[in-house]
């Protein structure tokens, strides 16, 4: 497939900017066309002087583009190229057109479990190809999903993530409620660079999909207490088998966490994703 963005050199004045889409703590992100292909795509725009040099943040959004840049996978955001004028750093990545997953989820307060479902096993299929490439996220949570034209979901901002293993102290600030129990006791950090600090988010990400808030959520202090403990109530509305795999996934001790091909094999995910398959094997009458 010949990408339309393969000049290794790119420029602001290669690209005609639109309309803002959206802005995060460091930077805002436009729509913007590249003048010669017409290819649309999302430009993030972060100011040099906001990431203190030498700080933690210049060091993420070096570790940004250097992991994204080689992530090639249908539900993670595609970073196509970088390049920096004077003042300003410009991260070219792949346009979502239909905008960011938290908000989709906060207008509909909770999605189906058809549709979580099949959102979850999207997150498992990118965070194995992740982990294959020994990535971790380590900030899986609604805010970092973008959902593209036909409505699949792309895991993006890549700033937390690392290079398994990893000795780099990472400051974290934002929500809790997405912490894995390990990443929230001092001390052991040598097990924040595990992959299976995904699987704790994916099962916090599953939880908050069906339930429409996470499983933790309270005071700062309480919400640290209760993952230490791993104290949550799932409603009782909840179907037997997301109840289930929820449950396989927060699991204080990282190792005995549900492996993601178990996920993707889960009967709660079986049950939702493989229909359309079903469906076209009974067209095809082999009735499987
Ligand atoms: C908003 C919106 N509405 N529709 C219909 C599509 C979009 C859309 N947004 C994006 C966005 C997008 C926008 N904001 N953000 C959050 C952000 C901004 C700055 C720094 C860190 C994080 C991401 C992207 Cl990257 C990539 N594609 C996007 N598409």
């Amino acid at each position: 497939v010949d990408q339309p963005l393969m000049p290794k050199q790119f420029h602001l004045g290669m690209f005609e900017i639109g309309r803002p889409l959206g802005k995060g703590k460091f930077g805002r992100v436009y729509l913007a066309r590249e003048r010669s292909s017409n290819f649309i795509c999302a430009l993030k725009v972060l100011y040099k002087s906001e990431l203190q040099h030498g700080s933690g943040v210049e060091k993420q959004v070096r570790r940004e583009i250097e992991i994204q840049s080689n992530l090639r996978h249908p539900n993670i955001l595609k970073l196509y190229g970088h390049f920096h004028d004077s003042k300003r750093i410009f991260l070219i990545l792949e346009f979502a057109g239909k905008g960011e997953l938290y908000k989709h989820l906060r207008r509909e307060n909770r999605f189906p479990e058809w549709k979580a479902a099949q959102y979850i096993a999207q997150m498992a299929s990118a965070l194995r190809y992740l982990h294959r490439k020994h990535v971790i996220h380590r900030d899986i949570k609604p805010e970092n999903i973008l959902m593209g034209i036909h409505g699949e979901i792309k895991i993006s901002d890549f700033g937390w993530s690392v290079h398994a293993p990893n000795n780099r102290r990472a400051t974290l600030c934002g929500t809790l409620d997405y912490l894995p129990p390990e990443m929230i006791k001092s001390g052991s950090n040598d097990k924040w660079y595990n992959e299976k600090v995904d699987l704790w988010s994916l099962g916090v990400l599953t939880y908050e999909f069906l339930v429409g808030e996470a499983p933790f959520e309270d005071t700062p202090i309480m919400t640290q207490k209760r993952i230490a403990r791993a104290d949550m109530t799932i409603p009782e509305w909840v179907s037997k088998e997301a109840k289930d795999l929820i449950k396989r996934l927060l699991v204080l001790d990282p190792d005995k966490r549900l492996p993601l091909e178990d996920v993707q094999t889960h009967p709660w995910i079986i049950k939702h994703c493989v229909k359309g398959e079903r469906a076209a094997n009974r067209e095809k009458g082999s009735g499987k």
